[in-house]
């Protein structure tokens, strides 16, 4: 099956310092692929990648097969997109952002007037669909920032942490969320989080991210991810530490 969202080999440095070496990954069809890494592992910079800002430095991205770089209104309409802080205007109310999340995304006027309810009523939002965004506790925020990345039903998700911010209410709701769009409307998902149990419930395929590099992959359902998350972490570092020393002894060094 080909990959709906890809990254080739990317690579990226900021500021001078290497954040991305090499992340090759891929999203299939009606798949939920889940991110996990520690603080400052390059989750939110290889999403903002898949996004097309900023570019890699090098490698490529691509989504339904198109590169990044070339995608058009086309490819950006099927696309659902979330990062850490959920956007959202402060002056519009919670319905207008929603609707104009939904006319971005190249829905006609009518189906973009009636799209709002069904999204905020699935991310319990009713309630707040007439206050201004910019009044909303962190947590509606976020609600409403996955409510404006669905209301189009994109075929590609991407979800920079979408639960860290919700109440255990809204984790369980976010999870259904996600597995419906996998489900009708076959959407490939890439979504990061801390929490492993979280993604353990939802995902197909759970990678491991540990400074800019992909080190392996955890078994979603498998006991005890989190040790096996330690485990593979505390190997990358002493492989990485090994090769420091073997390069500062330099050729011909025991
Ligand atoms: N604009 C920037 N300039 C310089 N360094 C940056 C910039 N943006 C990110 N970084 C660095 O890149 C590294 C990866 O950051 P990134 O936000 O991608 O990690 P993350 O895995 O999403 O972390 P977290 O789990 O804390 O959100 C960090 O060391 C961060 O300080």
């Amino acid at each position: 099956m080909p990959a709906v969202i890809a990254a080739d080999r990317i690579t990226k440095s900021l500021g001078g310092l290497p954040v991305l070496d090499g992340v090759s990954l891929d999203v299939g069809p009606a798949e939920i692929h889940a991110l996990v890494g520690l603080n400052g592992a390059g989750k939110t910079t290889l999403m903002r990648i898949l996004l097309g800002m900023p570019a890699p430095d090098r490698g490529s991205g691509s989504l339904a097969g198109v590169p990044v770089s070339g995608a058009g209104a086309r490819t950006w309409s099927r696309l659902g997109q979330m990062l850490e802080a959920p956007f959202a205007y402060p002056e519009l109310t919670v319905r207008e952002n929603v609707y104009s999340s939904a006319r971005l995304h190249g829905m006609g006027r009518k189906d973009a007037g009636s799209a709002p309810e069904a999204a905020l009523n699935s991310l319990g939002l009713e309630e707040y669909a007439a206050r201004r965004a910019g009044t909303l506790s962190l947590g509606n925020r976020q609600r409403l920032g996955l409510a404006a990345a669905l209301v189009h039903r994109p075929t590609m998700l991407v979800l920079d942490e979408p639960g860290n911010a919700l109440d255990p209410r809204g984790v369980i709701v976010l999870r259904q969320l996600l597995q419906d769009a996998c489900r009708a409307s076959g959407a490939a998902i890439l979504v990061s989080s801390h929490h492993l149990d979280e993604v353990a419930r939802m995902a197909g395929r759970i990678s491991v991210l540990h400074r800019g590099r992909v080190i392996g992959n955890l078994q979603p359902g498998t006991v005890d991810l989190e040790r096996q998350f330690f485990d593979r972490v505390l190997r990358a570092d002493q492989q990485r530490s090994d090769e420091q020393r073997s390069a500062a002894q330099g050729p011909g060094q025991p």
